[in-house]
């Protein structure tokens, strides 16, 4: 069943932040009183940066138990663990650590620290999916570049094409740094709801060419393809709503 995607719109980036962060604790905390742990796939990008202040900001209001939460990457730079270019380093620092989500349940792609090759991260994290993330994800967070890309699959890249391996690498990616490990399609589509994260007039083009598949393809448009199992939703700003 590909589910419809919703499409909620807020004022700018601050609001958009702030209704994503109080969102996703909400769903933390239903799949927890359901008995789950739930699995939440975070992002790159400033986005996403903007709403793991809010996830920090609001979620020591005692409605989640982080140390029932585990925590994925969509993507992550093949860089050294240390970098500053590194999504697990962001989101550490912005909100992991302050919550005390339990290292067990923090699964980080390898780094170039850990191992000689991006193809090496892929297949380790792979490895780790297989085994600590069999039953999906209970949300997966998407930012989308001004060219249609979600995680690190890039319009006209032959990883879009993956339909066996869970993650792959990706070289020569147009978003530096070029080096970096993904998801690919067939395991994003493993979440029971997909949120697109979008803000700024410069995605405005990728948003409205992404919610009107039939005027695009996979190859030109990837953010048209990711669907939540139960829902999908597009958290917009003004400006990226501004071309729909
Ligand atoms: O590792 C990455 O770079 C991200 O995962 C990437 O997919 C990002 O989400 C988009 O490029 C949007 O980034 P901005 O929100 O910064 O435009």
């Amino acid at each position: 069943m590909t589910t419809e995607p919703l499409i909620e719109v807020h004022d700018d980036a601050a609001a958009l932040a702030t209704a994503v962060a109080g969102e996703l604790l909400v769903r933390i905390a239903d799949a927890q009183s359901a008995g789950r742990v739930p699995a939440v796939v975070l992002t790159g990008g400033s986005i996403a940066d903007a709403v793991h202040a809010e996830v920090a900001r609001l979620g020591t209001s005692g409605e989640v138990d982080w140390s029932r939460v585990a925590l994925w990457w969509g993507d992550e730079r093949f860089v050294a663990s240390g970098s500053e270019d590194r999504n697990a380093g962001q989101a550490r620092a912005a909100f992991i650590d302050a919550l005390g989500v339990p290292a067990e349940h923090v699964h980080e792609v390898p780094s170039s620290d850990d191992v000689a090759s991006a193809e090496e991260a892929a297949e380790r994290y792979a490895a780790e999916l297989a085994e600590h993330g069999a039953d999906g994800f209970e949300v997966l967070m998407l930012g989308v570049g001004p060219d249609g890309h979600v995680a690190s699959l890039f319009p006209g890249f032959d990883e879009l094409e993956e339909q066996e391996r869970a993650v792959v690498a990706v070289h020569d990616s147009p978003k530096p740094p070029s080096d970096r490990v993904t998801l690919t399609f067939p395991t994003l589509g493993r979440a029971r709801s997909t949120w697109f994260l979008v803000s700024g007039e410069a995605k405005a083009d990728a948003v409205a060419r992404a919610l009107s598949p039939a005027t695009t393809t996979p190859a030109q448009t990837p953010a048209s393809v990711p669907r939540g199992q139960v829902e999908t939703t597009w958290f917009l700003d003004r400006p990226a709503a501004s071309h729909l």
